[in-house]
């Protein structure tokens, strides 16, 4: 079945029975065969998500479509592989054995373990025991586990907490090479840097509630600053020039260069009247946020005073 989400939610609530609402009035669409990550800070309710598209928990409200189906149904599950909640091996078995014993309870080929031992990097170590793998070959053998059935979406949770530099390194290149071609990849972290490496588009959700969504680059834009950085000689020309501006709010000399708070969309503007003044303008561009300060912004436990950041969001909803 063809779908243009691989998953598809619509007002997605799930309250726990002791009253926390893990996930709040959630409408997600995760195009089919992107990277996609699920952003937010421990406790903001991607795990309570996850587990629902797996069908490991049930929604208290809303609805969900997995693949263009249920996802409490085997012929969904099927077509879906996950990490949620890190991997559980035998620890005095070999990383091989442990994939032989997941997939003789899948049904798969024992041809299909050694491709994905292969696929995931540990083909030379798959018969060293389990516990004295890294703690990357671990998530890697994870990671391997949930590519057994070749499936069409594959959900993982914090695929790189806790592994150092060069595992998180490895863990990318993987999730890279694991997202070619049509299979979509959903996977959460706390961490940005990884997420803007890696994925297509972003949903950044905060206490069960999404707070914005698209490409690492959109939210930037989105979150600029209201200020240009402008370096103009001379500088003392420029500074007039510029308080002159009707839509110039304020202008601050900074380290040889100048901040200037208006909206960014007149660079142009600004530019022309700057250069008709006479002087020179070696460098202008809008200041932006950089991911993890806007990602930061929006997740900060003090909602209210961020609505105006919450609104400048509204174009990449
Ligand atoms: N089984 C449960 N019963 C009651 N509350 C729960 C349960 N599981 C999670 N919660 C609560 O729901 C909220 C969301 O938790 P969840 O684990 O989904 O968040 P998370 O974003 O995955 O965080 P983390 O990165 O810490 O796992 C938290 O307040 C958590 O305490």
């Amino acid at each position: 079945m063809s779908v243009d989400f691989a998953i598809h939610t619509e007002h997605l609530t799930k309250r726990y029975p002791g009253g926390v609402v893990a996930v709040d009035d959630l409408t997600l669409r995760v195009p089919a065969g992107e990277v996609f990550g699920f952003l937010g800070r421990n406790g903001a309710g991607k795990t309570t998500m996850m587990r629902m598209l797996v069908g490991l928990i049930r929604p208290t409200s809303g609805s969900l479509r997995v693949l263009g189906g249920s996802p409490y149904t085997p012929s969904t599950l099927a077509r879906v592989g996950a990490l949620i909640e890190g991997p559980t091996f035998y620890p005095h078995l070999s990383g091989l054995e442990n994939l032989l014993l997941v997939a003789r309870y899948a049904g798969v080929a024992t041809d299909r373990v050694h491709q994905v031992l292969a696929e995931v990097g540990l083909a030379a170590r798959a018969g060293s025991r389990f516990r004295s793998y890294s703690l990357g070959m671990k998530q890697r053998l994870g990671v391997a586990a949930a590519l057994l059935k070749d499936p069409d979406l594959l959900i993982l949770d914090e695929p790189t907490n806790g592994l150092d530099p060069s595992g998180v390194a490895d863990m990318r290149e993987l999730l890279r090479a694991i997202g070619q071609g049509g299979r979509t990849v959903l996977l959460s972290s706390h961490v940005l840097a990884e997420v803007e490496q890696i994925c297509d588009q972003v949903a950044v959700i905060d206490a069960g509630r999404l707070v914005a969504q698209g490409s690492p680059a959109e939210l930037r834009a989105a979150l600029g600053t209201g200020e240009l950085f402008i370096v103009a000689e001379p500088q003392e020309q420029a500074v007039a020039c510029l308080r002159g501006h009707p839509a110039v709010e304020a202008v601050t000399p900074q380290e040889g260069a100048l901040r200037v708070t208006v909206d960014p969309t007149l660079a142009g503007d600004v530019n022309r009247r700057l250069v008709e003044a006479g002087v020179e303008v070696r460098e202008l561009r809008p200041v932006r946020h950089s991911l993890e300060e806007a990602f930061l912004e929006l997740t900060t436990p003090h909602r209210a005073d961020h609505a105006a950041h919450d609104s400048t969001l509204e174009g990449v909803r």
